[in-house]
């Protein structure tokens, strides 16, 4: 395809919607009203207890370049009907907001802000679409990951989605929250150049149709690379496969790392047994058994309980697509706006059902921990001026069913939303990718189990504060009112 317009920015990287919006707060003169968004999601990914928070750093990036580009105005003055003013305030765009997040390998619930942009409405307004875009999928993956993690304990686990992936950036990023999610290892080398992660791979079944048959293909691959893991069910998993790798292991002897062998097929718990026993009596205890095929959550769980000798775990396409829940369905709602009178007005969108209704208002989310042994006692929604981390008991209560509370004390209150651009600057020091994955796996044992678990896990509290409660009780009751009249 001929390339007309240059693909060089991101920001029509949005719904059309959005400009079309921004053309009627440019017509009304309302651009710059100062406005407050929060997204949260309502359902959990695959039904799980949390979802892992992913997406930040590509976010910082997008919002770093955040401006139209020539080939951006020219693309819009040539099929929308702009006036040309109205493409003179783009051209001159710049994003000069605050934006507060939740860090990346944070663990964050159902019904509380993931992330808040506050700034000028027309700004907020236009970084919707990307910033969910970016939120929904990498929360996603680094979700499942974390699932599958749970389930393999301390396993390896290889990420091998890319050929399966939904295109190229899904590969790219996905592998990456897989990695803060849980995993090891990334078979794309793109990601492992983009994000200094770790690569590692085997062979394909190619290479042993190359040339015919197992023997010579292992030995050509062990002529060429010194570690090595042969795939061993091109043609008989334990009658051919199995010998020919044991056969090119002695051959080469300290030539080579023998690391072990993959099968991609059959039954995997019948088989891997076999082969632990065959590589044992050849004298190679330590050589792994990879096992690859449409594996997911429960198909690892299900062989690690029938006695599968499976050391390393390949898993691509239930991964990188999210196969069970391919969306993860966060929203992004207007909170706050300032009216004719310059004073902020408190918003919220009423819903038939009572745990869908938001919550108005600017707000933060207190993750309130036990001093005594550091576990989660919830969360707590409070309006952004409440300082819960400046009291000594704390009274949460369930939102919808109030009868369900405590009073909490001897707690720690940390606030989830951290600052990360603010009036458009950067302030947020990006953290390695390592620390991101370490991070994560240490908030998780935050959690009384009951949460982690993957099957029926327990409703971790979301709770809101007395005042951010009474305000959404309030703010429901005006707009009833409103509507009435
Ligand atoms: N012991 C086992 N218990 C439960 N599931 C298993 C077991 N062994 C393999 N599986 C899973 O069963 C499915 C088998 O897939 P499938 O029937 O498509 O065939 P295959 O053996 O992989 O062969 P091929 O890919 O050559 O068609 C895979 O998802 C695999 O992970
Ligand atoms: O099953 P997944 O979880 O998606 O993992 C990725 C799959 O990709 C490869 O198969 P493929 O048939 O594409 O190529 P191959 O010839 O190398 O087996 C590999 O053998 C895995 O089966
Ligand atoms: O390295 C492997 O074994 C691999 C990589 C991608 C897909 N399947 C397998």
């Amino acid at each position: 395809m001929e390339e007309i317009y240059h693909d060089d920015s991101l920001t029509l990287h949005t719904d059309l919607y959005q400009i079309n919006m921004m053309k009627t707060y440019w017509d009304e003169g309302i651009t710059e009203k100062h406005a407050v968004f929060e997204a949260n999601f309502r359902k959990y990914p695959f039904n799980n207890g949390y979802a892992v928070f992913a997406g930040l750093e590509r976010i910082i990036h997008y919002l770093e370049k955040l401006r139209f580009s020539k080939t951006d105005i020219q693309y819009l003055r040539e099929t929308q009907d702009y006036p040309e003013e109205f493409l003179t305030y783009l051209e001159d765009f710049r994003f000069t907001a605050t934006v507060r997040s939740a860090i990346e390998g944070e663990l964050v619930f159902a019904n509380e802000p993931i992330l808040q942009v506050e700034g000028p409405l027309a700004q907020c307004q236009l970084i919707e679409t990307a910033l969910l875009n970016i939120i929904n999928f990498q929360t996603l993956i680094a979700t499942k990951a974390a699932r599958i993690r749970y389930v393999s304990e301390d396993d390896t686990l290889m990420e091998f989605g890319s050929r399966r992936a939904q295109e190229m950036d899904a590969s790219i990023w996905g592998a990456r929250a897989a990695y803060i999610g849980g995993f090891d290892a990334t078979s794309n080398v793109r990601a492992g150049k983009m994000f200094q992660m770790p690569i590692a791979g085997t062979h394909a079944h190619s290479l042993v149709q190359v040339y015919r048959n197992d023997y010579d293909a292992f030995t050509a691959y062990a002529k060429s690379h010194k570690d090595c893991v042969f795939l061993i069910d091109t043609y008989d998993t334990l009658r051919s496969g199995v010998p020919a790798a044991i056969r090119v292991a002695n051959e080469f002897g300290d030539k080579i790392n023998f690391q072990g062998v993959r099968i991609d097929s059959g039954d995997m718990a019948y088989q891997s047994k076999k082969i632990r026993q065959q590589l044992d009596e050849a004298g190679y205890p330590n050589a792994k058994i990879y096992a690859s095929s449409d594996l997911d959550e429960m198909t690892i769980l299900n062989l690690k309980m029938q006695g599968a000798k499976i050391d390393v775990w390949g898993v691509g396409t239930k991964l990188i697509t999210a196969f069970d829940q391919p969306a993860l369905g966060a929203v992004y709602k207007l909170v706050s706006i300032e009216n004719d009178q310059g004073e902020m007005v408190d918003t919220l969108k009423i819903s038939s059902n009572a745990e869908k209704v938001s919550t108005p208002g600017r707000k933060q989310v207190w993750r309130i921990t036990r001093n005594s042994d550091g576990k989660s006692e919830g969360d707590y929604v409070a309006l952004w001026e409440e300082r819960p981390d400046q009291v000594e008991e704390l009274f949460m209560f369930h939102p919808t069913y109030t009868y369900i509370n405590k009073t909490v004390t001897d707690f720690t209150a940390r606030p989830i939303l951290q600052n990360v651009v603010v009036d458009g600057k950067i302030v947020y020091e990006l953290p390695s990718l390592e620390q991101i994955k370490a991070y994560s796996a240490d908030r998780k044992s935050a959690l009384w189990e009951e949460y982690v678990r993957i099957l029926n896990p327990e409703q971790y509290p979301v709770d809101l504060s007395q005042k951010a409660w009474d305000h959404k009780m309030n703010t429901i009751e005006k707009l009833k009112k409103n509507i009435k009249k």
